[in-house]
């Protein structure tokens, strides 16, 4: 791979077959794949820096150092949320190479068999299909045992993993006496919590080890990492630099009569002058569920009345793009309890980190070593009178529900909510309970004229009443599975929010609307629909409709969420779309 760090030192006299507008998680996958034909030249266009130098991108406990980092994040806020008492919340992107793969919480989970079905089934796209799926998925992993090599009997399937794929993905966990107990409760509560071999299996509700992108040596793997910097040099990454504009090719022989989008528009800074390139095959937008939208939008895709009010002439009047933006919703939940706290010394962890490549720093969190996923049952109060919401869920081995341990400690995780008295000082454990499948929907719209300007983001967090009603059936869960008799001795009531307000419906309702944010796991907002629909952004082969010569690959394009975190996903629809593109110009 040949890196350029500004817009002045791209070569003049190249050629590209492919060009790519963003070189984060989806954007690094269909690069490098592409760039497999020795034949064809490969260029990325990524608005952030490289990854190579930033040591705490590498380290999985340093996360959030890049995350909050303003040079490598897009620092983007939520409008105020009308049914999330009026709050923002900060809305994290990578903006390095890798994208968010570069800075994310490093959990690989590939969501259920039923919901890549029921994808498969409701866009026309038959490689999302569960079976061909897990095969993709498999052939890009590179299952490895963690850097402390522990034992990982009954941890992991083996045969649903790769060996020789790019991405590296292994089980580390710490050692906390909380393992043990949660292996224990799927004998007490078989029914709700069963124990699940593999989180990665394609059935995954119940309680699993989890997963993360991360080699034997403690090391995060990302797109930029594992695909980017294993290509050869017929793959150009062009750093620092922003993508302002797709653009139609004037007098285009192209056979199609759709508007022919193979030329880019880019700068290094809203200041800089403004360059263009064409691509000899095609142009791909891969700068997620922001960045795309927003490209085309400024490109002239998209609804004719709302690009008026900016002064953007409409190629493509398609009132789609940047609608249908949704987010999987969490909320935070405390226990009290007696069982050690996980709050450690960050030097002594990074010195074994840098000694060892072990310790507390292997993970993202120091407690995230399983993961317990629920489906609420058919009568669950949210699906039964007097709320009879329908369920959103694709299938029996779709959870509606993630319940997540994030760290014990004595200080309460930071909440929106209010803190009830007394709880500084009593060790917590403290959790996430999450609305995998929620039914509200936002969007994405321009806020200005400038392509450097930050859209306008609204996850219409809760907007659905039924997305507060499984939520407040996922809380109920978590004070089920705590109270399992196991826990008898070290976890008790809950704290957060108060046990007299879980027990009421309206109460936690209320309690709910103010502690509720975005999981940071969005999607949506370039939805794929079958070829044809009247609504939709992308057809099934990842083309955006009504052009030709431009497709969206990342996590934007997905039809809905998946029941569990997205990056996996974003991995397997990348590989997909490669799969889809490299067959059209064999
Ligand atoms: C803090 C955080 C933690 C997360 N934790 C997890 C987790 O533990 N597990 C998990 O599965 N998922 C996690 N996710 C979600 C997951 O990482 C994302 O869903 C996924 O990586 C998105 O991939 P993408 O290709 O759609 O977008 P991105 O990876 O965001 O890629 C978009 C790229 O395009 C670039 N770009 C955008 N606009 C432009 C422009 N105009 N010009 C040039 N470049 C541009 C961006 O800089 C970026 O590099 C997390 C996300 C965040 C933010």
């Amino acid at each position: 791979v040949v890196f350029y760090d500004s817009p002045d030192q791209l070569p003049g006299d190249v050629e590209y077959d492919f060009i790519i507008a963003g070189g984060g998680n989806g954007g690094g996958v269909v690069a490098a794949r592409l760039a497999e034909n020795p034949k064809w030249k490969v260029l990325v266009i990524e608005a952030g820096p490289s990854n190579e130098d930033i040591f705490a991108s590498k380290v999985p406990g340093l996360e959030v150092q890049v995350v909050l980092n303003p040079l490598l994040d897009w620092n983007y806020t939520t409008t105020p949320q009308p049914n999330a008492d009026n709050h923002t919340a900060g809305y994290y992107r990578g903006k390095i190479l890798g994208g968010c793969s570069s800075h994310n919480g490093l959990g690989h989970t590939r969501g259920s068999r039923d919901d890549w079905d029921h994808f498969a089934e409701i866009t026309g796209q038959e490689g999302f299909k569960w079976d061909h799926m897990l095969r993709t998925m498999i052939a890009g992993e590179h299952y490895v045992n963690d850097s402390a090599n522990l034992p990982q009997h009954n941890h992991f399937d083996p045969s649903v993993h790769g060996y020789h794929g790019k991405l590296f993905v292994s089980a580390p966990y710490t050692i906390h006496p909380l393992n043990d107990l949660f292996l224990q409760v799927p004998k007490e509560l078989p029914d709700e919590f069963p124990f699940v071999l593999d989180v990665n299996g394609g059935t995954p509700v119940g309680i699993s080890w989890a997963q993360f992108s991360e080699d034997h040596q403690g090391t995060r793997s990302s797109s930029a990492t594992a695909y980017i910097e294993t290509s050869h040099d017929n793959l150009h990454v062009l750093l620092n630099t922003y993508v302002t504009h797709v653009l139609p090719v004037q007098n285009s022989t192209s056979a199609s009569k759709l508007p022919d989008f193979r030329g880019i528009e880019f700068a290094a800074d809203e200041q800089a002058p403004r360059k263009t390139i064409y691509a000899k095959k095609e142009i791909i937008v891969s700068g997620g569920i922001i960045g795309t939208p927003q490209i085309l939008l400024n490109s002239g895709i998209g609804n004719r009345s709302e690009l008026a009010v900016f002064g953007i002439e409409t190629i493509v009047d398609n009132p789609s793009v940047g609608k249908n933006f949704t987010d999987q919703v969490s909320v935070n939940v405390m226990f009290n309890t007696t069982l050690p706290n996980t709050e450690g010394d960050l030097d002594e962890a990074l010195a074994q980190w840098n000694k060892t490549h072990t310790g507390p720093l292997v993970m993202p969190g120091p407690l995230k070593n399983q993961i317990v996923w629920v489906h609420l049952s058919e009568d669950s109060p949210a699906f039964s009178a007097p709320y009879n919401y329908p369920d959103p869920s694709p299938g029996k081995n779709a959870p509606h529900i993630e319940v997540y341990t994030n760290q014990i400690s004595a200080t309460p995780f930071p909440v929106t909510g209010q803190i009830p008295p007394g709880l500084n000082g009593t060790n917590t454990v403290q959790l996430s309970v999450v609305n995998l499948h929620p039914f509200s929907r936002g969007s994405i719209t321009l806020s200005s004229s400038s392509p450097f300007a930050a859209p306008i983001i609204d996850p219409g967090l809760l907007s659905s009443p039924a997305d507060i009603a499984i939520l407040r059936e996922g809380i109920r869960s978590a004070q089920r599975l705590f109270s399992a008799p196991v826990f008898s001795s070290s976890v008790f009531d809950i704290l957060y929010p108060p046990a007299n307000i879980a027990s009421s419906d309206e109460a936690l309702e209320a309690h709910i609307r103010s502690d509720a944010g975005p999981y940071l796991h969005g999607g949506c907002s370039a939805m794929m629909t079958p070829k044809g629909a009247s609504w939709g952004v992308v057809d099934p082969d990842f083309s955006v409709k009504g052009t030709s010569g431009l497709r969206v690959v990342d996590a934007s394009v997905l039809p809905g969420l998946p029941s569990g975190h997205t990056q996996a996903s974003v991995y397997g629809l990348s590989e997909v779309a490669s799969q889809v593109i490299k067959a059209k110009w064999l």
